[in-house]
């Protein structure tokens, strides 16, 4: 034997290695152990390798789906992660009464750590103290214009595609309208958060990179937030300098945090502006000069990316579906001979509201591609029962969107199916049941979104006043748009081809315009 060896088998490094060894063993197999009951790929009784894999491809919304029709409505994803399909339960886990709280998980979307958002707070209590202070500001209650940011948003587009993206029998424009739509929401929410427009349709181009640096980056935040260990390594005083973006990067999100952290730092100090927005109403209720930067950077993420998904996701199966296409320029042309209301008016959101076609289009668009559909773990400190199953305390419990949100005992046999008119033909009861598993979509109960309101408001006017305008051809109807699955909806690629509507052809016209 070599010096070395002897020194492995009896010194201390030999026992060191053997204990952590040992640990490490132990504890896949009380990993297992803990779960053993509750079935699942048999990979993810020892290892999160199969949930890293599919979060990592974007698989986890049609997989997680797969899976409770294969192991049943509670199974088991990785050690310590369990997935529930079963709509009336998820909705019982997200619930003002229930006992869980989100989990760790959540830790890995700060975006300025150690500080949190509303999103990223996990303790049930501090979380609702300040969602108390969040809720009159994105309840609209404390801020003015709501309503007319959107109105210039949409006016603001209008111009852009009038100006550049109008095809005619001479002329081919095509225009992704997804980038168009992303523009306009980040352009709105700007003006929502900080009284000002990000300017993003007036430069027609995804300025700093904000677009392109915040989809890379959604797909590896899913990945982090499964360890929390990296989580707390990556977030940790010594490296988040390196990792994290800065205000100080000239791109990206970090570009972002630097212009929000301007707009923050003029409602500061002995020369502060006072506004009635909803930076101006998180500050009235008490939140400092940090977590106001941290709570509008998320206000930028959480109010653009998803209200522009739930609009591209209308659009898209608008234009490639005949039928509902038809039938909803009839509502809008019906509308239109009642309520003349010239191309500078934008429709109220009560006159939204009044479109049943609209409204059931909007809820189906965000039913069958929810914005949202990350597993959004939570945890309890104490065992629980969910669809008859033992759930240990601690355990990740995480919903499948897919499942809840296509079942087809509270949707109907077609549930996989994109159909807006099941909202308008459901009976009394079904549409009780569809109501309140649609709730889902923006969360529910303690953690459920405070933007709710103001995105129907953004929905219902946007897709009306495009519909109302233009008419629209899809370039390559083999692939109309480009979804990722990354937790957070990703969508490129809506390519269209764009002409005037008749009414708005007419509209414009000198005569029209008399
Ligand atoms: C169609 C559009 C939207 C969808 C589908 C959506 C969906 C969601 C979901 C699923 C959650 C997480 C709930 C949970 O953790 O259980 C959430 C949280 C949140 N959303 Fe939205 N959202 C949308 C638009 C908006 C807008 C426009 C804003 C702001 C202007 C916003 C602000 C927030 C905030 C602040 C939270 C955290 C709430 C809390 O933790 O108390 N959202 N949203």
């Amino acid at each position: 034997m070599t010096l070395l060896a002897e020194f492995l088998v009896a010194g201390p490094a030999f026992w060191g290695l053997a204990t952590i060894l040992i640990f490490i063993i132990g504890e896949y197999i009380w990993g297992y152990y803990r779960l053993r009951h509750i079935p699942g790929p048999w990979i993810a009784g020892f290892s999160d390798l199969w949930l890293m894999r599919k979060t990592w491809r974007g698989e986890t919304f049609k997989e997680l789906a797969k899976g409770c029709g294969q192991y049943g409505p509670v199974f088991r994803i990785a050690p310590n992660f369990v997935a529930v399909g079963d709509p009336a339960e998820v909705r019982k886990l997200w619930g003002v009464r229930s006992k869980f709280d989100r989990s760790t998980w959540y830790k890995g979307f700060r975006l300025d750590p150690p500080h949190d958002t509303s999103i990223t707070m996990c303790d049930g209590d501090d979380h609702a103290a300040y969602r108390a202070k969040l809720a009159p500001g994105y309840g609209g209650r404390d801020v003015a214009g709501i309503h007319e940011a959107v109105d210039d948003g949409i006016l603001r587009l209008a111009r852009l595609i009038d100006e550049k993206y109008i095809s005619t029998e001479t002329e081919y424009r095509p225009c992704d309208l997804a980038r168009k739509v992303q523009y306009t929401m980040l352009d709105i929410v700007g003006q929502i958060a900080f009284g000002e427009s990000l300017g993003f349709l007036d430069a027609d181009a995804d300025k700093w990179d904000y677009i392109k640096q915040t989809e890379e980056s959604l797909p590896v935040m899913q990945m982090i937030a499964m360890r929390p260990w990296i989580i707390k390594l990556l977030q940790s005083r010594y490296l988040r300098k390196f990792v994290m973006p800065s205000a100080k990067d000239p791109v990206g999100l970090g570009r972002m945090i630097g212009i929000a952290r301007s707009f923050v730092a003029k409602r500061f100090g002995p020369n502060k502006v006072e506004a009635p927005d909803m930076l101006g109403s998180f500050i009235k209720h008490g939140l400092d000069q940090r977590t106001a930067e941290a709570e509008s950077i998320l206000q930028v993420i959480s109010g653009s990316d998803t209200t522009a998904c739930a609009v591209r996701s209308a659009l898209a199966h608008i234009i490639t579906s005949p039928l509902l296409y038809s039938s909803l320029l009839s509502e809008i042309s019906l509308f239109l001979t009642t309520t003349p209301l010239p191309p500078s008016s934008i429709i109220t959101n009560t006159q939204s509201k009044s479109l049943p076609l609209l409204q059931a289009t909007l809820k189906e668009a965000l039913r069958i591609w929810p914005p949202i559909h990350g597993v959004m773990p939570r945890v309890s400190k104490f065992d629980a029962t969910i669809c008859g199953v033992r759930i240990p305390a601690g355990t990740n419990v995480c919903w499948s969107s897919c499942a809840v949100l296509r079942n087809t005992e509270v949707f109907g046999a077609d549930a996989e199916i994109f159909r807006a008119e099941r909202w308008l033909t459901a009976d009394k009861e079904r549409l009780a049941g569809m109501e309140s598993i649609f709730d889902l979509t923006f969360g529910w109960g303690r953690w459920g979104c405070l933007g709710r309101g103001i995105a129907m408001v953004e929905m219902g006017k946007v897709v009306f006043e495009i519909l109302r305008r233009w008419q629209f051809t899809v370039v390559d109807t083999e692939r109309p748009i480009l979804n990722q699955w990354a937790g957070m909806m990703i969508q490129s690629g809506l390519w269209v081809r764009i002409e005037k509507s008749e009414w708005y052809r007419k509209a414009q016209s000198p005569e029209g315009k008399k």
